[in-house]
């Protein structure tokens, strides 16, 4: 038996409770892991409170994220013992997650964690981290350089700003954070940021080209925001999109794309290869300072998480909940 989250259809909506499962409960998969920590995300936020379509089978045992021991293996790339990372693949969506002391997947999907950081580190990192390291190594892959110009990150309270400023100030690039969250700017400035502007200067509907100002850009918030900073890329610029906080639309128009030959580069870290995810991890191991991470994470525990969830969804947790699984 092993203790999980658990979330139910119900006719008035879902139920989530804390409940005792048999491993034969499990999906089919060739590795079995011992998990020891998860993370909170905001998509963990809309499948726990039911705000937003995340879970596609019931019931389910949400999680986008996990790390743990492999327990059992029928998969010659993942040894008994091995520390592993699993995040995506439709992870607390349409396959049982990491808010559970056993998880079950496809082996291809666990990588090795990276030398240099635990369980929790990784965790503290998550979907969020991973996903902002694919962002940063876009912008590189793309040739924005330090000396290209200031490199603008949105939504930089949340978990993906929060590591995208780390790494990409780590990395040498001025770093511009945006927030709805202007209370939050000293601690911005503590993660790297050299200058911190509010959400407001983004939502409101901008001229097709506005003042070229940055050379890259990590946007989570996606809607207007997305369309803003399109609008004021220098030439050839380059933004990642990677979330879609604020909306799924994209009121833009052409004009930076054809007139000043900026790239929209779009970041899928759920289907990601493996061989990406594993230099993705790497690099993050690398670049991060362990006990950079220590001061971004609150911990709670699996039970704590649907109230820690509508705390994320209000706008109260700054930075990284990793979930200590007991
Ligand atoms: C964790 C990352 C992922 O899940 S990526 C997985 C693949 N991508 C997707 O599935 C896309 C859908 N997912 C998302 O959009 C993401 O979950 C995410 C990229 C938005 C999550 O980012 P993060 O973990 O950083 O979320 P936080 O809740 O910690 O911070 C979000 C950031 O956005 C601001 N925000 C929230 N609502 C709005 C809004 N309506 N308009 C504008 N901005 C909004 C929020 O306040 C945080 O930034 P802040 O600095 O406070 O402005």
């Amino acid at each position: 038996m092993f203790k999980a989250l658990y979330v139910e259809k119900t006719e008035s909506g879902q139920r989530v409770t804390l409940r005792e499962l048999a491993e034969a409960d499990l999906p089919e998969g060739d590795v079995t892991i011992r998990v020891q920590w998860s993370s909170l995300n905001y998509k963990d936020a809309l499948a726990l409170t039911g705000k937003g379509p995340i879970i596609r089978n019931w019931p389910m045992v949400p999680g986008i994220d996990l790390a743990g021991r492999v327990e059992a293996s029928a998969h010659p790339a993942v040894p008994v013992g091995q520390d592993v990372i699993v995040t995506g693949h439709g992870l607390g969506e349409s396959r049982w997650g990491g808010f559970a002391q056993l998880a079950r997947v496809p082996g291809l999907w666990a990588v090795p964690q990276p030398l240099g950081l635990n369980g929790r580190q990784v965790m503290a990192l998550g979907t969020a981290g991973f996903t902002a390291m694919l962002c940063v190594q876009a912008l590189q892959r793309e040739g924005v350089e330090p000396a290209s110009g200031p490199v603008l990150v949105t939504g930089a309270s949340g978990g993906v700003g929060n590591v995208a400023i780390m790494l990409l100030s780590r990395l040498g690039y001025q770093v511009v954070a945006v927030t709805g969250r202007l209370e939050e700017q000293p601690y911005l400035h503590s993660l790297g940021a050299a200058e911190v502007l509010p959400r407001a200067h983004f939502t409101t509907p901008s001229r097709p080209l506005e003042k070229a100002r940055w050379a890259g850009a990590v946007d989570v918030v996606g809607g207007q925001v997305l369309a803003s900073v399109c609008a004021s890329m220098r030439p050839q610029g380059v933004v990642t999109a990677c979330g879609l906080a604020g909306g799924m639309d994209f009121p833009a128009t052409v004009a930076p794309f054809i007139l000043r030959g900026v790239t929209l580069v779009g970041i899928d870290s759920v289907q990601c290869p493996r061989r990406e995810r594993q230099d993705a991890w790497a690099r993050l191991a690398e670049l991060i300072p362990p006990r950079q991470l220590d001061d971004m994470v609150r911990e709670i525990d699996l039970a704590e998480a649907p109230q820690a969830a509508d705390m994320l969804l209000a706008g109260h947790v700054r930075g990284r909940l990793v979930v200590r699984i007991p």
